[in-house]
């Protein structure tokens, strides 16, 4: 076979490839979130071994929401995190952030994503701070790289997140709290579209790990700044509206937490707890009940008037 001169290149196949991928999502409709995800896929080799770290996942999140992401050790919670930062490339499928393609953008387009698209909060506090500036220093530098005037806002923003008392400490003269607070005004010097914080609390006790996580809860509701939050924190978790969880490099279920009025007036938690079904129909059964039901290989489903049953396979 002879190659013709037509031969499409790697950037039109893969175009090709998410054309295709929307139209079989349901097209625009579906994916008009502030960050999209849909069948993403990351696989890493290492010495010819290929470790699958996300396999066709699936998430939408709306402009303005504050949503927490949960899952176990190497379920691919940071691998998903560091793509739509950024920082790495999936493998295949959609991802978009604010209307930014992350698997065709160029290298060019990919350090202006990162530098005015988005802010990072790091579970390791001096990962986010430089320690020989200030506070109001580091607040500044981002704005600085980025050659906008500084003006007053790094103070108002560490006045936002409550540590404005810090502005002219260095982060050796701060708490761990303290510090992850003044991380998250860097995060957002540049006003960026979206937050991604990995494990921010994750070394902080638990009263500390309140008032970060009240930090970027404020700063959601008063700049309007989508933020995703990764952990294992299971009061983080309980303190926002929507929980996803991540099983096996896939978004398994998702637990949605809403305000409701009782029967006598007052206000109540509603929570609900959802399994995530993707376009093919497939689903994943909480650990707790195939392991109530003692569930192997397969079930009988009975479709129901208004449910589907999921019975032991065995004839029992
Ligand atoms: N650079 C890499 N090279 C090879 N394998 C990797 C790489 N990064 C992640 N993985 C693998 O991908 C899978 C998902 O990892 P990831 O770090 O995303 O999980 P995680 O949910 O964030 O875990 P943790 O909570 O422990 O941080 C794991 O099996 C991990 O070993």
């Amino acid at each position: 076979m002879t190659a013709t001169t037509d031969t499409p290149s790697l950037a039109e196949l893969q175009r090709r490839a998410a054309e295709r991928a929307a139209a079989r999502a349901g097209g625009s409709e579906r994916l008009r979130g502030h960050i999209v995800c849909d069948g993403l896929v990351r696989i890493f080799k290492t010495d010819g071994v290929e470790v699958v770290a996300l396999q066709g996942l699936d998430l939408v999140v709306d402009r303005g929401e504050l949503l927490a992401i949960v899952g176990a050790s190497g379920s691919g919670k940071s691998t998903l995190l560091n793509i739509l930062s950024g920082l790495d490339v999936p493998t295949a499928g959609i991802a978009r952030v604010a209307g930014v393609d992350l698997l065709t953008m160029s290298a060019k387009r990919r350090l202006r994503y990162r530098r005015h698209m988005v802010g990072f909060v790091w579970q390791q506090t001096a990962r986010n701070l430089l320690p020989y500036l200030s506070a109001r220093e580091n607040v500044e530098l981002p704005m600085r790289l980025a050659r906008r005037r500084a003006g007053t806002r790094a103070q108002e923003l560490l006045e936002m997140v409550g540590v404005a008392h810090c502005a002219d400490r260095r982060p050796s003269q701060m708490s761990g709290g303290e510090q992850q607070r003044c991380a998250v005004a860097v995060a957002v010097a540049n006003d960026p579209e979206v937050l991604f914080a990995d494990e921010p609390t994750g070394e902080l006790d638990e009263a500390t790990a309140g008032e970060v996580f009240g930090a970027l809860r404020t700063i959601n509701a008063e700049l309007g700044v989508t933020i995703v939050v990764v952990t294992h924190d299971a009061q983080v978790a309980s303190q926002v509206r929507r929980t996803v969880a991540i099983r096996d490099g896939r978004t398994a279920s998702e637990v949605r937490r809403s305000a409701r009025v009782a029967d006598d007036g007052s206000h109540e938690l509603v929570t609900e707890e959802y399994a995530l079904l993707d376009r093919a129909g497939r689903m994943q059964l909480p650990a707790a009940f195939v392991d109530a039901l003692a569930l192997r290989e397969r079930v009988k489903l009975n479709l129901e008037p208004d449910h589907v049953e999921v019975r032991r396979g065995d004839g029992e």
